[in-house]
């Protein structure tokens, strides 16, 4: 497992975060995207989408739960579990599907446990004096280069 932390003073920074992942992105798997309403992690998937040339808008698909889109180097799903009721409507929503189609960038993913598979990226955030930390840590092989990606703090 490989983890780092960095400090991330802005919006702009969240936001090249986000970029600086895609850039390394596997094309499938799942990331878990944690932190308290308001940490940032819209924020962090629209940096990640805009590196991958999305042009559109981004907003946390909070009522419909997931939002595909068809980038140049394969599928990515923007999902909100914040609604979710219980896990096993994953099912129901084609979980498998996504997964077998492309990479799944999640958010409260602790609503999916159980039927969630693992991460294989967790990127936390938390508020801090000047901004945001972001914690993460690296499960697979396809994310293990995060040190060489970016500049860790500690
Ligand atoms: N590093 C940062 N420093 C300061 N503000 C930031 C930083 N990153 C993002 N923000 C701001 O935090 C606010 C909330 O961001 P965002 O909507 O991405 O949070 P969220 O974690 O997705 O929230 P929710 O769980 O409610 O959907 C936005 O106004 C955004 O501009």
């Amino acid at each position: 497992m490989t983890a780092t932390a960095l400090h991330l003073p802005d919006e702009a920074a969240t936001e090249s975060l986000g970029a600086a992942l895609q850039a390394k992105r596997p094309r499938h798997g799942c990331v878990h995207l944690t932190g308290d309403l308001g940490a940032g992690k819209t924020t962090l998937v629209r940096g990640f989408l805009r590196g991958a040339g999305h042009e559109g808008a981004v907003r946390s698909p909070t009522y419909t739960l997931i939002e595909p889109y068809e980038l140049s180097g394969g599928a990515v799903f923007h999902l909100d579990l914040y609604r979710l009721s219980d896990p096993e409507e994953l099912e129901f929503i084609g979980l498998r599907e996504l997964l077998d189609a492309g990479l799944l960038l999640v958010e409260w993913p602790e609503r999916g446990e159980g039927v969630l598979p693992a991460p294989g990226l967790h990127v936390h955030l938390a508020l801090s004096d000047s901004g945001r930390m972001a914690h993460l840590e690296a499960f697979s092989g396809e994310w293990s280069d995060l040190r060489r990606m970016l500049d860790p703090v500690d």
